[in-house]
């Protein structure tokens, strides 16, 4: 299938679980970093709006480095803005990582020219440091977060300050990363996750060709799932559910690239396929929630080792309205009406989440198609970036805050990130070859032995059952029975090690030993 316009050379489009099982030939060259991209057309009001994405190049930090050696790659990184002690529950359960929130971020979009001409205040202030200020008669209120960003504020900035560098890193090994874009109409959620003009940068190529990236895009309604990529007349696609996958859509188009030309371009004509319409808020409101999911997965075959396969979700809900505001009539208002129930939805989830797990009950998440889809990331085993977009107009101000409040009660969600298993056993291939290298170094430089860390016997690689603390709960030592993702450990589990900070210390000592 192709695009019109779209060189067949390009793009690679499959049905969902097609040739999904390892990677497929000749499509190394993804690139997923920020480029030159064409005019977008989500979300155009006064400012011009482009691809720009914040998509940024999966090789770029460590790619050519194995798993983990960069040092960055540990899910604390995306903790590190955090107060001390909100990284876990206390007595929570822990997966291999501990518990994670999702950390939280605001950012306030400039003042629109309509806005100014129309005389509106700004009512909204970041006063640095996570925290932003609405100052207006009779509701001042002061609200900390993650990282707040401000009007002037550029998308790199909010690509690094946001955490959003380090869940790139960790979807290309081998975690479910999700990036939500919430707020009002009209907040700048597309512009946060599309990005001006002119902000893009070229993409280094991927020179080995490790990489293989297939992408998935798909418009939610209350009532319907459509695939943004898939060309020809709109479609409706069932939503599924199995054991394994949890929901899913099916018959969804995957594409894979060869160019970052040839995202910037089917990321477009996706753009033109999400339906908008102009209200008193948006010229060009989004209709539908979007989803963009890109699939990472390492295609080492010459090392046999097992692949990474992590996916990396960009969602940008459409904005929650006041009819009254927006001026929404006729069909207009009923979307109006079927965006905020499934936000409801959302909501009502995140509520549930946010309570403390012993008096957490059920959580809704088969209520909408939204949160039916979003479930993993939710409360799963992902890690997960939220970004609340705001005006600082003080037309909005009722908005804002409950915006304002909807991001601060999510914050008390956590989720606790699995890897996949094929990338825990490299992590432990990986340290086993360490630990022997190591033995041997100090052999050859009349160095004492250091105890083994772990009850394996030399010679044989480490098994993910064979780390203590493990084999009690999960099964006996030597067996793979590590919880398949989505799969977590039970209350009161005993903590997870952390083979990343193992790694890191065999890295140490063995640089030490050279
Ligand atoms: N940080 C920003 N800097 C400059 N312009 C911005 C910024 N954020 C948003 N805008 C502009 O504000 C307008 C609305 O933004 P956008 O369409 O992204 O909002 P939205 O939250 O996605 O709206 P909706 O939910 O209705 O689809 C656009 O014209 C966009 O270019």
């Amino acid at each position: 299938m192709q695009l019109p316009g779209q060189a067949a050379r390009d793009w690679h489009p499959r049905k969902a679980g097609e040739g999904q099982g390892g990677p497929s030939a000749g499509h190394g060259d993804v690139a997923l970093h920020p480029l030159p991209g064409p005019r977008a057309q989500w979300g155009q009001e006064e400012h011009s709006t482009t691809l720009a994405p914040l998509l940024p190049c999966p090789w770029g930090a460590h790619g050519h480095t194995p798993p983990c050696l960069g040092g960055t790659l540990h899910p604390a990184a995306l903790c590190s803005q955090r107060s001390p002690g909100e990284e876990r529950g206390n007595g929570a359960p822990r997966g291999p990582y501990g518990p994670i929130r999702p950390t939280h971020t605001i950012r306030v979009r400039p003042l629109t020219c309509s806005e100014t001409r129309r005389g509106d205040q700004r009512v909204v202030h970041s006063l640095g440091d996570g925290t932003v200020h609405v100052s207006a008669a009779r509701q001042d209120a002061t609200f900390g977060f993650s990282a707040v960003f401000d009007a002037g504020d550029s998308q790199e900035a909010v690509f690094e300050g946001s955490g959003m560098r380090q869940l790139v890193e960790l979807a290309t090994d081998g975690f479910s990363c999700t990036v939500f874009a919430f707020g009002q109409t009209g907040s700048g959620k597309t512009y946060t996750l599309m990005g001006p003009l002119g902000q893009v940068q070229h993409c280094p190529p991927n020179p080995t060709g490790s990489w293989w990236c297939p992408m998935q895009a798909v418009a939610l309604t209350w009532l319907s799932i459509r695939d943004l990529l898939s060309p020809g007349p709109p479609c409706t696609l069932p939503l599924r559910w199995s054991k394994t996958r949890g929901f899913y859509v099916e018959n969804q188009l995957s594409v894979d690239f060869e160019s970052l030309e040839a995202i910037a371009s089917l990321l477009l004509q996706g753009s033109q396929r999400r339906r908008t319409s102009a209200h008193a808020l948006n010229r060009h409101s989004s209709r539908s929630h979007a989803l963009l999911t890109i699939h990472i997965r390492s295609r080492n075959q010459a090392s046999a080792r097992p692949s990474r396969q992590g996916t990396l979700c960009f969602v940008d809900l459409a904005g929650s309205e006041r009819v009254k505001e927006t001026g929404s009539s006729g069909e207009l208002s009923i979307e109006a009406n079927n965006i905020n129930r499934s936000l409801l939805a959302l909501g009502h989830c995140i509520s549930m989440l946010a309570k403390p797990r012993g008096k957490r009950t059920h959580v809704p998440y088969r209520d909408s198609k939204l949160t039916r889809l979003l479930a993993r990331s939710l409360g799963g085993s992902g890690v997960t970036l939220m970004v609340a977009c705001i005006s600082p107009s003080s037309r909005c101000l009722s908005e804002t805050l409950s915006t304002l409040h909807y991001a601060s009660r999510a914050r008390r969600v956590t989720t606790r990130p699995l890897a996949n298993r094929k990338l825990l056993q490299s992590l432990e291939e990986e340290i086993h070859a360490l630990q022997l290298e190591n033995l041997s170094l100090r052999q050859q430089l009349g160095l004492p032995r250091v105890p083994m860390r772990s009850t394996e016997v030399l010679g044989t690689p480490m098994r993910m059952g064979a780390w203590p603390g493990l084999g009690g709960r999960f099964g006996p030592a030597g067996l793979h029975q590590f919880p398949l993702e989505g799969q977590l450990p039970l209350e009161g589990a005993p903590a997870w090690p952390s083979l990343y900070g193992l790694l890191r210390d065999f890295v140490v000592e063995n640089e030490q030993l050279r």
